[in-house]
């Protein structure tokens, strides 16, 4: 498969008096063509500051401290941590968009929702007026808006937020974008509304032909939507696979524990399990695996040595001293 996105040893640094702390540790990974993505991990794992260095949206006190983002339009490849600003925003809106959870922050209250939508084509394309509202007005009757002549003309605090977000979708897609991130795209709206968001999502994906990131601590969003699916934990990946791998052949300690909470929930007799502690904070990480504090299959190697990500079998890597040669007690 041929990649859209390939990300290379990312870091990303928070600056503060004291010197830089890392909160991305060499992140790589990447996303096929026509691909659905999904990174998972609890809060403060990094997905999000991930997501932004890819439309490179980070701003102080944080910042990219090396590794590359490869961008592979159809008219060319670019490195987007090279670009000046006035290159990715050709980029940024056109060939990868992005949604956010809380559509009613990222909407702005005092336009019309033909205004939001159409402020994309107006930057990026030559059309009239009229060509716009009219490519504006399909876009929301393939979203699912209905009444979309009148929905145009309202404000969003006119709306529902499972109509804010089907706007969202519809101005994050207007341009056709190649890749849509989409960061927890659901969490902010009730499980019949979620349900519906992710079908549209899976629909337009096909008819978009779009790769897509999804970004979420809900590993029952990954398994509706995604192929492939990368676990962080404290600002590394700790486990990739496709999707089936993931939930069928679990290798990590950490995605276990994802998984039983998940699971849990849906048990009445059970307890709802969490896994017992919290997420080490960027540059407090711990010299051995970041995990073995709160892990319950953890080794005397694993507090002194801090294990790679390697491939444990044909597309399945894993960083845990459990797969290691090495990873003896
Ligand atoms: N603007 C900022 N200033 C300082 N630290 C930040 C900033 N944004 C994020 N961080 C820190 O970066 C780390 C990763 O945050 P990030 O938002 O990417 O996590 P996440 O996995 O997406 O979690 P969430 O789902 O809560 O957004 C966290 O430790 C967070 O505190």
């Amino acid at each position: 498969m041929e990649n859209i996105l390939e990300v290379k040893n990312l870091n990303i640094d928070l600056i503060t008096e004291k010197g830089n702390k890392k909160l991305i540790d060499n992140v790589s990974f990447n996303v096929g063509k026509k691909q659905s993505y999904g990174i998972v991990g609890e809060s403060g794992c990094g997905k999000s500051i991930t997501a932004l260095a890819v439309m490179q949206l980070l701003s102080f006190p944080l910042k990219t401290s090396g590794g590359e983002i490869n961008f592979h339009s159809e008219k060319e490849s670019v490195n987007i941590l090279s670009l000046k600003k006035n290159e990715i925003r050709k980029i940024r809106g056109k060939e990868i968009s992005m949604i956010f959870q809380e559509p009613m922050t990222a909407l702005d209250p005092i336009f019309t929702i033909e205004r939001q939508i159409i402020e994309a084509l107006k930057f990026h394309t030559d059309l009239n007026k009229k060509d716009m509202s009219d490519m504006a007005l399909q876009m929301l009757k393939k979203v699912g808006i209905p009444r979309a002549e009148e929905i145009l003309k309202e404000y969003p605090h006119q709306l529902s937020g499972g109509m804010l977000q089907r706007i969202m979708i519809a101005i994050a897609l207007i341009c056709k974008p190649k890749l849509l991130i989409a960061d927890e795209p659901t969490t902010a709206l009730d499980v019949t509304i979620q349900a519906q968001i992710l079908d549209l999502m899976n629909e337009l994906k096909t008819s978009f032909d779009t790769s897509i990131i999804m970004i979420t601590h809900d590993l029952g969003v990954i398994a509706e939507t995604c192929e492939k699916v990368a676990v962080f934990y404290a600002g590394q990946i700790v486990e990739e696979t496709d999707v089936v791998t993931l939930f069928h052949n679990t290798a990590h300690p950490y995605t276990s524990g994802l998984l039983k909470a998940v699971t849990s929930l849906g048990d009445k007799s059970k307890n709802l399990f969490t896994i017992p502690g919290m997420v080490p904070a960027g540059g407090h990480m711990p010299k051995g695996c970041r995990f073995e504090e709160r892990c319950n299959k953890k080794m005397k190697i694993c507090k002194d040595k801090s294990p790679e990500l390697i491939e444990i079998a044909d597309g399945h890597k894993c960083r845990c001293w459990l797969y290691a040669e090495s990873g003896d007690n």
